[in-house]
Parts: C-alpha cells; sequence; structure tokens
C-alpha cells in the first residue's frame, strides 16, 4: 500500500509514538485523512501488547486473546482492512466458569440459570431479584461506613456493587469479573471509570435492575428513530448485517489485525527500533509550520532528529516520563502527572496430550475469584484455548493459557518460571483434570500489563488534559485512557488522530496550533477509523 506520492500531498505531517494497536489506528486514520505519518516503535515489531506465535502447529497469545467490537471504530478498521474473513469465533464462548468451593461452576447466563447456579447462596439471589427495592444510596449510613470516604469522592467497584448486590456478589461474580478483565480487584478500582454506564444508570435511576431495563428500551427506540433518520440506505443494510456476537481473533491470531495495519502504511513511515528520546515544541518560532522536534535513538546508538505539526503519544505512562519534554528551549516538567498502579501478570501457556486431560472443560475459560485462595487455587484464571480456537494446537493435544498475578498476588507475577509453572500446572490439574507433564510450556512475565483505572483516576485524565493544553499539537492516546480493551484503546487512537485532522483540516492545517488549550469540545467530532484509499 505504499504510496510514493502521498507526502507530496500531505495536508500535514504527524508524529505517532508507539506502534502499539492505538498508534497504528491513529497513523491509519491520518493517512486516510491525507497525513504524512512517522510511527515511531522501540522495539523490532508492531502490536505492542499485542504478540502471537507459533511453533510446531501451536499458535499462541502473549498479550491479548480475543476482542470484541463494540466500539464503531473496530468495526469500520475490520471492514476498511478486509479482515471480516480472518476473523475467528469461539466455540462455545458463552460457556464460562467460575470456581466456588473447588468446583467450576457454569456462569448463569438468563435468569433460570440464576436461579439454579451454585456460585451464589439462596439470600444472594433473592437480594439480586430485590435490588430495585432493596439497594442503598451512596453514603447512607447502612452502607460500610467504616472506609472513611466522603460521599462525593470516588466509589470502588466493590462498594459500588455491595450497595446494590451484597458482598457474596462481589466476591463471587463481580471479582473473578474484574481480575479476568484487569488482573485487578473490585475494591481498587473505580466504578465511574470502569463501569461509566453504569454509574450513570445509578445516578439516573437509582436501581441498576430498573435502569438497565428502561436505558435498554430508550436505547433501542433512539436507535431506531435515528437510524430511519440519519443512515442510508446501504448504510443501514450494512449495520443490520447479522454477525455473530461477543469475543474474537483472527485466522493466525490477534496480530493479524496490527500486521494488516502496518501494511497500510509506507516503509519509511514505520521507524522501528526508534526510541523516542525527546520532544521539543517551539510556538515562538513559525507557529504555522513544524512547530514539533522529535529526538530518537536508531538500533539503540545513533540519534537522529524529525519535524512535525503535531505528535500523537501512545506509549504507557512509564515510558511517557522517560521521554524528555521542552516547549520553547525551557523543559516542560511531567511531574503534575499523577501516578498509575500498574498489574503485573504472568501468562503461562501449557500443551497437553489430549489423553492426559480427564476433565477438558469446553468453553472460554474459568475464572478463580479471591476467595478460593483459601480452598488451594493461586491463579486467577486459564482461557480454554484450543476448545475455543481448535486450529492453535497440534492434532491430539489441547493447550490453556493461564494467568498468574495481578493484584492479587503481585510477587508471584514475577516468582521463577519453575514457581510459576508450578502454580498453573496444579490448579490446572484440579480444574480440568491435567495429569502428567505438558507436551509444551511457554512463560511470559508482564511487568506492567494493565494501567490500574484506580480511585480518583480522573485526576490523572485531568492532568493529561492539562498537558494536552499546555502543549498545543501533543496528544495522548490508548489504552490509559477510555479503557483498557484492545477495542478502547483503537478508540482512543481514532479519536486523537480525528483532533489531529480537525486542527490540521479547520484552518488550513496550522492556525488552531497556536490556539492555548486542545479543548476537545471546540473542535468538530472526531471521525471514525475510515480509509478514503
Ligand atoms: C497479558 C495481556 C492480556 C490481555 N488480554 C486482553 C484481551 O483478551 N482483550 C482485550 O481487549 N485486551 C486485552 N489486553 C489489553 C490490550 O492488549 C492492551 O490494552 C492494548 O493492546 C494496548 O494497546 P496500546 O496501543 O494502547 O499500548 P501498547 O500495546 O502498550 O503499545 C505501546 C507501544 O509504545 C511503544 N513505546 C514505548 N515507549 C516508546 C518510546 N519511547 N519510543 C517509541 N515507542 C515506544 C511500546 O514498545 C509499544 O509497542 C491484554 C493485555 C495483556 C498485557
Ligand atoms: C484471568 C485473567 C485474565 C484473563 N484475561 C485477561 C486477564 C487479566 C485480560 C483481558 N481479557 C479481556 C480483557 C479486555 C477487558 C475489556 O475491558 O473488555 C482483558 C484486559 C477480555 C475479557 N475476558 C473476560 C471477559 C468477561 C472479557 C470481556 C470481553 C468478553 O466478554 O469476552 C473474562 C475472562 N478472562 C480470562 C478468563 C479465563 C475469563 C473468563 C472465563 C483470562
Amino acid at each position: 500500500m505504499a504510496d510514493p506520492e502521498h507526502k507530496e500531498r500531505s495536508l500535514g505531517s504527524v508524529a505517532v509514538v508507539g506502534a502499539g494497536v492505538s498508534g497504528l489506528a491513529a497513523a491509519y486514520r491520518l493517512r486516510s485523512g491525507g497525513v504524512a505519518v512517522t510511527v515511531f516503535e522501540a522495539q523490532d515489531a508492531v502490536g505492542g501488547k499485542i504478540q502471537s506465535y507459533s511453533k510446531d502447529g501451536l499458535i499462541w497469545e502473549k498479550g491479548p486473546n480475543t476482542m470484541v467490537e463494540t466500539e464503531p471504530e473496530v468495526s469500520s478498521l475490520i471492514d476498511q482492512l478486509g479482515l471480516r474473513e480472518k476473523q475467528q469465533w469461539p466455540v462455545m464462548q458463552n460457556k464460562r466458569y467460575i470456581v466456588r468451593d473447588g468446583n467450576p461452576q457454569l456462569l448463569p447466563s438468563n435468569p433460570l440459570g440464576l436461579i439454579t447456579t451454585k456460585l451464589l447462596s439462596a439470600q444472594s439471589k433473592f437480594q439480586i431479584f430485590l435490588e430495585p427495592f432493596l439497594w442503598k444510596r451512596k453514603g447512607s449510613p447502612s452502607t460500610d461506613p467504616s472506609n472513611g470516604r466522603e460521599p462525593s469522592q470516588d466509589e470502588s467497584v466493590g462498594d459500588f456493587f455491595t450497595r446494590h448486590f451484597g458482598r457474596e456478589v462481589v466476591d463471587y461474580l463481580v471479582d473473578p469479573f474484574i481480575a479476568g478483565t484487569s488482573g485487578s480487584d473490585p475494591d481498587s478500582v473505580s466504578i465511574r471509570q470502569s463501569f461509566p454506564d453504569l454509574f450513570a444508570i445509578e445516578e439516573s435511576y437509582g436501581s441498576l435492575l430498573v435502569g438497565g431495563v428502561k436505558s435498554g428500551l430508550k436505547k433501542k427506540r433512539d436507535s431506531k428513530n435515528g437510524s430511519s433518520k440519519v443512515l442510508s440506505d446501504s448504510t443501514k443494510a450494512l449495520s443490520t448485517q447479522k454477525r455473530p456476537r461477543g469475543s474474537f481473533s483472527f485466522v493466525g491470531g490477534m496480530q493479524t489485525l496490527p500486521h494488516a495495519l502496518s501494511e497500510r502504511l509506507d516503509e519509511e513511515s514505520l521507524e522501528l527500533k526508534s526510541s523516542v528520546l525527546s520532544l521539543a515544541s517551539n510556538q515562538q518560532g513559525n507557529p504555522l509550520r513544524n512547530n514539533w522536534t522529535i529526538t530518537y535513538s536508531k538500533e539503540g546508538s545513533q540519534q537522529e532528529e524529525k519535524h512535525f505539526d503535531a505528535v500523537i503519544l501512545t506509549t504507557p505512562l512509564h515510558n511517557m516520563r522517560e521521554i524528555g519534554v521542552k516547549k520553547d528551549g525551557i523543559p516542560y516538567s511531567l511531574d503534575f502527572i499523577p501516578e498509575v498502579v500498574y498489574q503485573p501478570m504472568s501468562v503461562v501457556i501449557t500443551a497437553f496430550k489430549e489423553s492426559d486431560v480427564k476433565n477438558a472443560l469446553k468453553g472460554f475459560g474459568v475464572l478463580v475469584p479471591r476467595k478460593e485462595q483459601k480452598n488451594g487455587f493461586f491463579t486467577l484464571g486459564t482461557l480454554f484455548s484450543s476448545s475455543m480456537f481448535p486450529d492453535r494446537a497440534p492434532p491430539g493435544q489441547v493447550v490453556f493459557t493461564t494467568f498468574v498475578g495481578g493484584s492479587r498476588s503481585r510477587a508471584l507475577a514475577s516468582a521463577p518460571f519453575d514457581e510459576v509453572k508450578e502454580v498453573a500446572l496444579t490448579d490446572l490439574r484440579r480444574l480440568v483434570g491435567a495429569q502428567g507433564p505438558p507436551v509444551a510450556v511457554k512463560h511470559i512475565y508482564w511487568e506492567q500489563a494493565f494501567p490500574q483505572y484506580s480511585l480518583g483516576y480522573n485526576e490523572f485524565l485531568s492532568s493529561l488534559e492539562k498537558m494536552e493544553g499546555d502543549l498545543p499539537g501533543l496528544f495522548y492516546a490508548g489504552n490509559h485512557r477510555g479503557g483498557l480493551s484492545v477495542g478502547k484503546s483503537i478508540a482512543s487512537g481514532c479519536k486523537a488522530a480525528g483532533q489531529v485532522l480537525s486542527m490540521l483540516e479547520g484552518t488550513g492545517g496550522r492556525k488552531l496550533f497556536t490556539m492555548a488549550s486542545n479543548n476537545v469540545d471546540t473542535l468538530p467530532k472526531p471521525a471514525e477509523c475510515k480509509s478514503t484509499t
């Protein structure tokens, strides 16, 4: 897809720092909008956290195993990149298990399942169905006052769900969900940041059950009215096309997506093994052109410089702190940005002979609530990788992906390989009857796997806005903003690209760069990740 003419007719030039999925999505969007893009990536490959490997008939993931298509930007990208036929849907993905009293229990997927499940006591089931009458307001005397927080302060996911459904629901449904989607725990993460929709439902309706039903009905009504007015017939046909729902991967693994994105970039637009060392903006010189100077080290040695009209940063915060920033020659300190907690994670991939797995559960996977540590389980959960995607294992073998660490056991995440492997094998023996030595074991340790959307995370988000306001033309995107899933990271990259395009297009390119702030409210709405090529 190289286009040698592209730079000559470009609307401007933009640097994207980081070739994770957010940076690549941003670059794709910018390039489609007629902007010359350079992506700087410290590693020797694209994808960031997304890394798929394949050897001897085994395909495994170091990072994400699946993603969802809830963001319109994701659907748009998959269509534009021609990846529909490569989408791979897990077999029986709705079969998900949670361990209770030492045994995996099927997660209920409907009200009847909820009545019969062994995951919860009769009392909790009553509390769920009677939530419209029993839920408690935040800060009411009957909710736990011992946490010492003022009612106006951020609330934890644990406290929020305890007010609505009681602690057992938190321990056996919410805790494994949070562990299985962020490696964290309900008492450490903010309800406002982690479940913005539920937070809003409580604000509007109080009861989550009543609010869920009412807002669901309203959404249906709105989308019916909206779609008939706004969408053309062809768009309507596309949007109503029946597609499987839920999580998916791609043929060849998740990295098919970043690879497809990077193939759309010109060769010279992608600077691999290029660590960005510093950023300098010069607003005093010619404010309309090449305000940004990027210094980077190529292949670990020689330093080089390039000039751009704008910069999109997509590196984790800990990497951003290592980048020196200057504004008009004066160092701009990032110390006002609060620290972010990261969860460490070990991922252990094990392959067994099919005949050595005596109780192979089928479906998506099993999660282990923290409470089950008392029953001797020390992993967070296991994906049934080859049950989901049969092509991921050689014939006659079964593959599992087990997660160890997170906020529950930070030290265990970084333990030596033999220890982490033993923990994974011990749990697998009990959960799926895996016997004998595995045919293959792979181990990946992520020191900073997931940023935690902690209580007070909104202060971190506000500080990013301040940074962008102080440094016009600089944008921050990625999994620290708006959600840490692959889909949300894509949406964040697309949003930043939309903002840059609006700036460049709005005033023949450059005038807006002299604005005191990048306040997004004053800019046109960002476009989706659509291609014009
Ligand atoms: C073990 C694991 C499992 C996960 N499972 C799922 C899942 O099942 N589903 C899901 O939706 N999400 C999952 N996620 C989350 C998801 O993968 C990430 O949140 C998402 O991929 C982040 O993308 P990103 O582009 O924001 O950041 P990253 O992928 O972190 O990309 C940032 C890039 O910046 C580069 N960089 C850093 N510093 C510099 C510098 N100075 N100069 C140049 N480049 C630099 C890095 O090398 C990196 O490539 C998982 C994550 C992990 C770790
Ligand atoms: C047990 C630990 C983990 C498992 N996967 C991850 C961890 C830490 C990482 C992860 N998985 C998902 C995401 C995206 C979250 C999001 O905001 O969408 C991340 C960071 C996807 C995901 N995994 C589970 C759910 C419910 C989701 C959301 C999308 C979907 O519904 O498919 C649950 C789950 N995770 C793991 C298992 C074994 C499991 C359920 C049985 C492993």
